[in-house]
């Protein structure tokens, strides 16, 4: 490692930062913390006239980038935006970074873009301490604080024309997850820019926060109503029957308890309500806030999200000592990926396929505009997924969505499940009655898969609940408001079925105001990089890959599961290639292989073949005559028409061959 002379570092601190000391704020970096970084950076082995490596990493590889990062990009770019819009033309960019401090995304003022490029303050390169010394990423990451580095307080001398001040990213259990930034011209330094920064930041972590958990109750609360929503609200977590999961920042201040205190407590023991009053309270049509009185003493206001994949009523039941099993965090094996498909926006969709991309645009101009949208698409295009994306870049995406998959549930018992019912509106009806579909989706999105398998007679309920927004409970006479934005998806030929007299015309015009088609994966042109950011999503961290030969064969299947096969089949692989990080043909099931060999034919079969002995080290010889012997199979013995689909002559095939008769 090259060590720089001490005297030189010295020189370096003798020199007067020019950050007027009237013009600090509280919390800005202490001369202290950018020292102790200097030496580290020193540490590092770089030297202040360094000229570091400023290329970025390739397209692809930042690509997988942001989908390893995808939670925390989908929320981080809406802060960023408003951010930017606060700063814009004062010669400074918003930039995200991922927790090792690589730029995961940017936006800022073209002139100082041109500028921030001549140092490489852009996407795909790494700002950690080690690679540019001291900056306000880097230093942020290694402090864990809000840090602000000025002028020549950056290491490096090609930095010191820049202000830059950063605040750290952590998620619901402190881990450092990113760093969000505003960098400018040093001579636009301005104040109150570290304060913006640090709102910014914490305004991600809660919505990170809100969302980080699965099948959980989350309470937003404060002492004033208007408080909640804002910055300073207490957001806590809840499992289903009521155990504490986690709390943020302002959530454990409010609590007055540790967090590791706060692990033996429920909804009730610090409330003091049966977590079953949040789903009575949630059963009304317009339900105000919660008025929850704190083990203190003191009143907090609130308002839940019940965030549940089952539906509300898995909230019932007085049992909240025998806790539902806790939600899983994030970052378990798994979950994660459920975490972030639910957060998944559209353009985590649009990954370069032309007819995806148009049809993002189209439903884009839709959103938020109560414009009924019909998804069609074969099995496993991503019709639930869009539907999700849909939601979760509307307007409405901090309410429920709901799904229900009108193919899977039994006739009978649709209605209640979309409709409700009241105490023992009918036979085996749970005592409490049941909250409907529709009702859950109240203030978010009603997503109706396969409604193409609707029963008709409730075809005619469904459209007077989307005319007049209003909802009746079978057994109850009282009709309650609702107001849901509903998407709906089918794999049928609605206009088919209409002429079959199995779907209803008037729900059907009802029904299709944007409709868009999800193509099939066989025609789309993106699937290499489907298939990287999957693999990187599902392989924690991205160290599995597949190799040439597997990826020429998956351009050429027809894929008949679209996104369902191919996820499942590219779990199975990475379980089989263990330790192998390069998913080889080795790593495929049969059945697909089979499935390659009949789509293509006896020579294609022959090629795939070709492909696996070539994974399983077979010898060219060997090989040769594996493909005789399948071609011969292929044409019924037949020497002559053997040698003319090989393009051989028959001595050849006799040759090698020989014990052929
Ligand atoms: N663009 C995508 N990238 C990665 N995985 C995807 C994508 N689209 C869909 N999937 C995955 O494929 C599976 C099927 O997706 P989804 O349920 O959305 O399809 P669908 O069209 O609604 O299927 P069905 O018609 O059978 O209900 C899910 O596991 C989903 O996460």
């Amino acid at each position: 490692m090259h060590q720089q002379p001490a005297s030189e570092l010295d020189k370096r601190f003798n020199t007067p930062l020019p950050l007027p000391q009237d013009q600090q704020c509280p919390g800005d970096s202490p001369a202290a913390a950018i020292e102790t970084s200097h030496r580290r950076s020193l540490e590092y082995g770089l030297r202040a006239d360094d000229r570091p490596d400023f290329s970025p990493m390739a397209r692809a590889e930042l690509s997988v980038l942001i989908e390893q990062n995808r939670l925390l990009h989908a929320h981080a770019v809406p802060a960023m935006e408003t951010l930017y819009q606060q700063i814009i033309n004062t010669h400074n960019m918003v930039i995200l970074t991922d927790a090792n401090g690589v730029i995961v995304h940017s936006l800022g003022d073209a002139d100082f873009l041109e500028k921030a490029n001549r140092v490489a303050l852009a996407p795909g390169v790494a700002w950690s301490e080690q690679s540019k010394g001291t900056n306000a990423i880097g230093t942020a990451i290694a402090e864990k604080q809000a840090t602000l580095v000025h002028a020549n307080q950056h290491y490096l001398s090609v930095n010191h024309f820049l202000t830059c001040s950063a605040a750290p990213i952590t998620d619901h259990q402190g881990n450092v997850v990113g760093v969000l930034d505003v960098s400018g011209d040093q001579r636009s330094f301005h104040r109150h820019t570290m304060a913006l920064v640090r709102m910014s930041a914490l305004m991600i972590e809660n919505q990170m926060f809100a969302a980080a958990f699965e099948d959980a109750i989350t309470l937003h609360f404060h002492a004033r109503p208007e408080f909640i929503g804002t910055l300073m609200e207490g957001i806590a977590s809840f499992s289903p029957g009521g155990r504490f999961l986690s709390a943020n920042r302002n959530g454990l201040f409010q609590l007055g308890l540790s967090f590791a205190a706060l692990q033996s407590h429920t909804f009730s023991s610090l409330f003091g309500l049966p977590v079953s009053a949040l789903y009575d309270h949630y059963r009304t049509a317009s339900p105000g806030l919660l008025n929850l009185c704190m083990h203190s003493g003191v009143r907090v206001l609130g308002r839940a999200q019940l965030r549940l994949q089952h539906g509300v009523h898995t909230l019932g039941g007085q049992h909240e000592a025998a806790a539902a099993p806790p939600a899983p965090y994030p970052g378990a094996q798994g979950a994660q990926g459920q975490a972030a498909r639910r957060l998944s926006g559209l353009r985590y969709l649009n990954t370069g396929d032309p007819q995806i991309e148009l049809l993002i645009n189209k439903v884009n101009k839709v959103l938020g505009r109560d414009i009924p949208i019909l998804i069609m698409g074969e099995t496993g295009t991503g019709k639930e997924l869009l539907a999700q994306a849909i939601h979760n870049d509307s307007p409405r995406a901090m309410g429920p969505f709901i799904a229900v998959n009108c193919a899977s549930i039994p006739e009978t018992l649709i209605e209640s499940e979309l409709f409700g019912y009241e105490d023992g509106a009918f036979t085996g009806a749970r005592k409490k009655g049941a909250v409907g579909k529709i009702l859950q989706a109240n203030g978010g999105t009603l997503f109706l898969d396969e409604i193409g398998d609707m029963p008709f007679s409730l075809q005619a309920r469904l459209l007077r609940v989307l005319q007049e927004r209003m909802v009746t409970p079978l057994g109850s006479d009282k009709s309650i408001t609702v107001n849901v934005e509903l998407i709906c998806a089918t794999n049928h030929n609605l206009r088919e079925r209409m002429a079959r007299g199995l779907f209803r015309d008037d729900l059907y015009y009802r029904l299709n105001g944007l409709v868009v088609k999800l193509p099939p994966l066989r025609e789309r042109t993106d699937l290499e990089t489907v298939v990287k950011k999957f693999l990187a999503t599902e392989s924690n961290g991205g160290r599995y890959a597949v190799s040439p030969e597997v990826l020429k064969l998956f351009m050429r299947h027809k894929w008949p599961g679209n996104f369902r096969q191919l996820t499942n089949l590219l779990r199975t692989a990475i379980i089989m290639a263990g330790d192998d990080h390069e998913i080889s043909l080795l790593h495929m099931p049969d059945d697909f292989l089979d499935d390659i060999d009949s789509e293509h034919g006896a020579q294609a079969g022959a090629f795939a073949g070709a492909d696996r002995m070539v994974a399983c080290g077979t010898r060219l010889e060997e090989m040769e005559h594996n493909v005789i012997l399948k071609s011969l199979e292929a044409n019924g013995g037949n020497v002559s028409a053997t040698a003319r689909a090989l393009g051989v002559s028959r001595n050849t095939i006799y040759r090698k061959v020989p014990n052929l008769k």
